[in-house]
């Protein structure tokens, strides 16, 4: 499905919808217009660089922040609603856990808060597969089995909706892979998924769809393969107004950007290339180069983001 026709989507399809979401602190935009939409069932990957304004986005979404202007539905009601919050499970800030009582009895006391039967626990212990361990005490949990243990409590009560923050971070490559696989059997049983990431492999194998934020501003939602799998043409052709415009009819504007030589970058789908080139021919422009290339996300990724700017304050005026 296109981007485009998910404004015309079922709201029962979709688990989440952002609408123009906003947060300031003071003369700092955090978010700035976030419209974004979670389909019932996916994994749904909110990548950006660190200070990109994931967490501050998902916070609004589970009504920890409150937006400067924009709203938020989940599940079809607004944010904040009981009813609503009890069909949303969260990791966002650091797990917190009582270091001294086990896994198991730390998940008992939430369970009790929440009016969950035990056996509620027995089930999300087995989920994160920390049954056996399930009686240590927290304190002596790897940093993996501690991220585990807080998406436990995110399952707690069965929600549809699971917000992971990046729950990945800090864990070492088996503990990624272990929460990586954890993901994907939540989302393999129906649930919905909505994690943010920063990195790209991580979503490129486990999200079915991405939407990638960048200095609080969301730059693109679409399906991580329709991400991919565009190619990039390099194009060379006179006069390069002509060309410009051209590619522009075809790529959209923020699809076109200049690269060395003269050449422009026209991000495609897989198939357009030969199209690209008739459209040239047809506007009278004399085509010099037509070079298409596929892009890994990372690419797609670095494209469109921007990394911080280098610290110049280093750089000193030379003495005279
Ligand atoms: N309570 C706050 N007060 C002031 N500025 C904040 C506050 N929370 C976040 N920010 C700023 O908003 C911007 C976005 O932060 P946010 O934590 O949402 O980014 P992020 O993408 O989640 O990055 P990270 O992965 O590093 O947490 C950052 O510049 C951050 O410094």
């Amino acid at each position: 499905m296109d981007d485009d026709d998910m404004n015309d989507m079922d709201d029962d399809a979709l688990v989440l919808r952002t609408e123009g979401l906003t947060k300031r602190y003071g003369d700092r935009l955090a978010v700035d217009g976030v419209s974004m939409t979670v389909r019932r069932g996916e994994v749904y990957g909110f990548l950006g660089h660190n200070g990109a304004g994931k967490t501050t986005t998902l916070r609004m979404v589970l009504g920890l922040v409150r937006p400067t202007s924009g709203h938020a539905t989940v599940l079809g009601r607004a944010v904040g609603r009981q009813d609503v919050t009890a069909r949303v499970g969260a990791l966002v800030e650091g797990p917190g856990f009582y270091p001294y009582l086990s896994g198991r009895d730390n998940l008992r006391s939430l369970a009790r808060y929440q009016h969950l039967p035990r056996t509620d626990v027995e089930r999300v212990l087995d989920l994160v597969d920390l049954t056996r361990r399930g009686d240590d005490a927290y304190k002596g949990y790897s940093l993996g089995m501690k991220q585990r243990l807080g998406v436990a409590a995110a399952l707690l009560g069965d929600p549809e909706l699971i917000i992971l923050d990046e729950p990945t971070n800090g864990l070492d490559p088996a503990g990624m892979a272990d929460m990586r696989d954890l993901v994907v059997s939540l989302a393999r049983d129906g649930r919905t998924v909505l994690l943010s990431s920063h990195l790209l492999t991580e979503v490129q194998e486990i999200c079915d769809r991405v939407g990638v934020i960048d200095h609080g501003r969301l730059l693109r939602e679409a399906a991580v393969a329709d991400l991919r799998g565009g190619i990039t043409v390099r194009v060379r052709a006179t006069p390069q107004d002509t060309a410009l415009a051209v590619a522009a009819r075809l790529a959209g504007p923020g699809g076109v950007r200049p690269l060395p030589g003269g050449a422009l970058g026209v991000d495609l789908p897989a198939s357009a290339a030969p199209g690209l080139t008739r459209a040239l021919v047809t506007a009278g422009a004399d085509v010099h180069e037509v070079a298409p290339s596929e892009r890994t996300l990372e690419e797609v990724f670095f494209e469109m983001t921007t990394t911080p700017a280098p610290d110049t304050t280093t750089i000193k005026e030379p003495v005279p």
